[in-house]
Formats: C-alpha cells, sequence, structure tokens
C-alpha cells in the first residue's frame, strides 16, 4: 500500500504578466520564477508563504485557485492534477471541492445585495454534496460552530452588520462548507482589527488540527508565518530563496534574505516562537 500523495505538490511555476507591447516593451519581470514545492503528508499541515511586497506570492495563491493562469508548470493537491495539463486537469467543480479560498478584504467575499447567511446557503447548494445540496442547514451550522459562531447570529444581516474580524471568521465557514482539503488564505488578517488577529491565527491552526485541513498561509510577517506554520517558503523575486521548518530557517537561514527580513524583526518576541 503506498503512502498518501503530498497535499500540494507545486512544481516549476512560471508567470510573467504583461508580456504585452508590439515590441515587447512592455515584458514585466517574471513574478513568478520556477518555483516548485512540496508540503508532505495528507492533511492538516500549513504552509507559509512569506516575502516582500511584490516577490510573488499573490500570483502563486492566485495560481493554485486557477484564478490566474500559469505560463509553464503544475499543481496536484492531495494527488489531483489542477493546474498544468490540459488534457488532465480536474473541472472547476471538483477543484472547489479541493481548495478554496479565504481574502485578505472578508467585505469583497460578500454580496452586497445578499444577507450573509443566504450566501451562505447559496456556497453549501453549489459547493456540497447531494445530501447537503437538499438541506443545506446542517452543513452551515457545522462550519459556523468551527469557527465559533451560532446561526442565528446572522439570521437576515448583510455584510455592514459585521465587524471586519466577525466577517473574516464567517468568510472561513464559507470555506469549510465545500469540506476542502486546502484553504489558500491571503493575508487574512491584515484587515482584521489588530486586537482579533491572534484570535483568527489561531483559529487557523485549531482548524488544521481538529479537522485536518490544510492550509496555505500567505504573509508578509515572518514572526506570524514561524508561529502558524508547519513549512515555511521564503519568496523573493518570483522564487523559493528557501524552504523548511521554520524552526530550522529561523535557526540557520540559508540567504541574506531571509537574514534581513529576520533583522527587520527587532525582537522576535517570545510568544512567537515558543
Ligand atoms: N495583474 C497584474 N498585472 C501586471 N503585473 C502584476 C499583476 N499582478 C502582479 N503583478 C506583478 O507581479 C509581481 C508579483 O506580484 P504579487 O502580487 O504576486 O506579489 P506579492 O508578493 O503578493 O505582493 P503584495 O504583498 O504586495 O501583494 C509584482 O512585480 C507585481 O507588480
Amino acid at each position: 500500500m503506498g503512502s498518501a500523495p503530498p497535499i500540494l505538490a507545486i512544481d516549476g511555476l512560471q508567470k510573467t504578466y504583461g508580456r504585452g507591447g508590439l515590441f515587447g516593451q512592455n515584458a514585466g519581470r517574471r513574478a513568478l520564477d520556477g518555483v516548485s514545492m512540496v508540503l508532505d503528508g495528507g492533511g492538516g499541515q500549513i504552509l507559509a508563504v512569506v516575502g516582500e511586497s511584490g516577490s510573488g506570492k499573490t500570483t502563486l495563491a492566485r495560481i493554485i485557485l486557477r484564478l490566474v493562469k500559469a505560463d509553464a508548470g503544475t499543481v496536484r493537491i492531495a494527488g489531483e492534477p489542477v493546474v498544468g495539463r490540459p488534457d488532465g486537469t480536474v473541472d472547476d467543480q471538483r477543484l472547489r471541492q479541493l481548495v478554496q479560498p479565504i481574502f485578505q478584504n472578508p467585505f469583497e467575499t460578500f454580496s452586497l445585495h445578499l444577507p450573509v447567511d443566504q450566501y451562505l446557503i447559496r456556497t453549501a447548494i453549489n459547493l456540497g454534496d447531494a445530501a447537503t445540496a437538499r438541506n443545506p442547514e446542517p452543513a452551515i451550522s457545522a462550519a459556523l460552530s468551527a469557527v465559533g459562531l451560532r446561526r442565528e447570529q446572522l439570521l437576515g444581516k448583510g455584510i455592514r452588520s459585521f465587524s471586519g474580524g466577525e466577517l473574516q471568521r464567517i468568510s472561513i465557514a464559507r470555506a469549510l462548507i465545500a469540506k476542502p482539503r486546502l484553504i489558500v488564505a491571503d493575508e487574512p488578517v491584515s484587515m482584521v482589527d489588530a486586537s482579533l488577529r491572534m484570535t483568527i491565527v489561531n483559529l487557523f491552526r485549531q482548524l488544521s488540527r481538529e479537522r485536518g485541513v490544510a492550509f496555505v498561509y500567505i504573509t508578509h510577517d515572518l514572526s506570524t508565518a514561524c508561529y502558524l506554520s508547519d513549512r515555511m517558503a521564503i519568496m523573493r523575486h518570483g522564487q523559493v530563496v528557501e524552504f523548511g521548518r521554520p524552526e530550522a530557517i529561523l535557526a540557520a537561514p540559508d540567504s541574506a534574505y531571509t537574514k534581513a527580513l529576520m533583522a527587520a524583526i527587532p525582537t522576535l518576541d517570545r510568544r512567537w516562537i515558543d
């Protein structure tokens, strides 16, 4: 019996935006330049992708979610091809069962015109299994309870009734409804009130451990990445300059860039790394 395929396997991703211009005068720098990484195990791990602005983190996230098309390279989630082979990638419905997004701005996740609970019902009908499509309420209540909320707290309310932190919890619940193997979260706490950030960061940890869902957690914040992740990829100029266990990277950073990122945090607060 073979072992489970890695939850995420990325191989040789390339992406250049704006090749345009008749003489190639607008050809930009590569946003991704040969990005490969593997997150082992069947689920429950957190991969943090860290790097300064423009290093390619969001491009990587959007390629995994098929919101941006790669020029070359492949992505497999739990062994299933999602990017690459035009002959054999999973269809959109299967993709949404394998991977779900959480974006930076939760107010952009939901509709302005639909109460949030109605939006969740639509999600459950579209993404759930046949039983959930027939009766979406149990799946919605279970997902809300996983993030510490009750269905009654949402009834009939629009997005403006919630704080950014509450709405980000609801968007995490939205992502859980499809029971994905992987969640890609792009800077998910940067628009959340500072006092609530740790609660949400800890929620990711709890969900990964208790529900076996894996996360790609995109951040420019090295200390959060170290605190949260099982594996860390450090990106610069579209390349992975360091990959490994966060404690190993912190103890012996290979690249000058990682050392500079570490130096940019005046004192690594012991709460994060002990
Ligand atoms: N839609 C786009 N069109 C053209 N260039 C883009 C586009 N999106 C990103 N880029 C460029 O690709 C490179 C990588 O950007 P990306 O947003 O992936 O980096 P990032 O690390 O996520 O940055 P940030 O932390 O600021 O979001 C940058 O040079 C950026 O200017």
